[in-house]
């Protein structure tokens, strides 16, 4: 069997006494993956640990197109072929949306389809707001510039830390239907989303988190936003 392209092995951290992942294990192959959980039991802090953003303690194995690449700096995972959109984005008040992207275009794992233009085409939005800078946008424009900053990147796998946060709801589908079309080209897409509808429509596959460990996973979209399911697992509703 061919190793998946995102596989985490009994993955722990810790932040202090506090035992935050505790003994994760998960795979994400050339498709859609939704983690969801309820606020604070750690999707943020896999996110980081995946990326190479470690809280002091991080114990486990992280594969990423096969190779090991746990205890590797964040710039490293970058050039791997992995992108990022952070929770809270993580943009430069400083700098232009075009600069924005500019300065993190590069060919990746998967070519050179992802240009500027091509994310203007997704956020006609952004397009308009090119010259404005990073703290001059509004935080539904802040998250399409934090999505199209990792797209440029042409990233073999994306890992997206709550990217609808913020959005209208024509937007919030225009990202999931984006996120699948991804997935549908290769990409291994991690997707950490509280929206559970947003998460239904862009994913394949879902892992429901609690207190730091997978409690369910369904491939069933149904399953995804049952109102019992999400109740059982999750403490809330669709
Ligand atoms: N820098 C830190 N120092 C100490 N504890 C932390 C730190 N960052 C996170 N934690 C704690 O670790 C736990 C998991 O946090 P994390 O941000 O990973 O959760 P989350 O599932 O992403 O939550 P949310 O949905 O609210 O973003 C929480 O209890 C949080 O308080």
């Amino acid at each position: 069997m061919t190793e998946s392209m995102i596989s985490v092995a009994d993955l722990n951290a810790h932040y202090g006494l506090s035992h935050t992942l505790q003994g994760l294990n998960l795979r994400v192959d050339r498709e859609c993956v939704a983690i969801m959980g309820r606020n604070g039991v750690g999707k943020t802090t896999l996110a980081r640990a995946l990326v190479g953003l470690n809280p002091p303690k991080v114990e486990g194995r992280i594969s990423i197109f096969g190779t090991d690449v746990s205890g590797w700096a964040p710039h490293r995972i970058a050039r791997h072929g992995v992108g990022y959109v952070p929770q809270g984005r993580r943009l430069f008040p400083s700098l232009t949306v075009e600069e924005h992207l500019t300065l993190n275009r590069r060919p990746g794992p998967t070519g050179e389809q992802w240009t500027i233009q091509a994310v203007y085409d997704m956020f006609p939005s952004l397009a308009q707001r090119r010259k404005s800078y990073g703290n001059q946008i509004s935080g539904g424009e802040r998250s399409m510039l934090a999505i199209g900053r990792a797209l440029v990147t042409n990233p073999g796998c994306l890992i997206l830390d709550e990217p609808t946060e913020g959005l209208a709801p024509s937007v919030v589908e225009t990202v999931s239907n984006g996120l699948r079309d991804l997935s549908r080209e290769g990409v291994a897409v991690l997707l950490i989303e509280q929206n559970v509808k947003a998460a239904a429509l862009a994913a394949d596959r879902a892992y429901f988190m609690a207190e730091g460990q997978i409690v369910y996973e369904t491939s069933d979209k149904d399953d995804m936003t049952d109102d019992e399911v999400l109740g059982r697992y999750l403490g809330v509703s669709a």
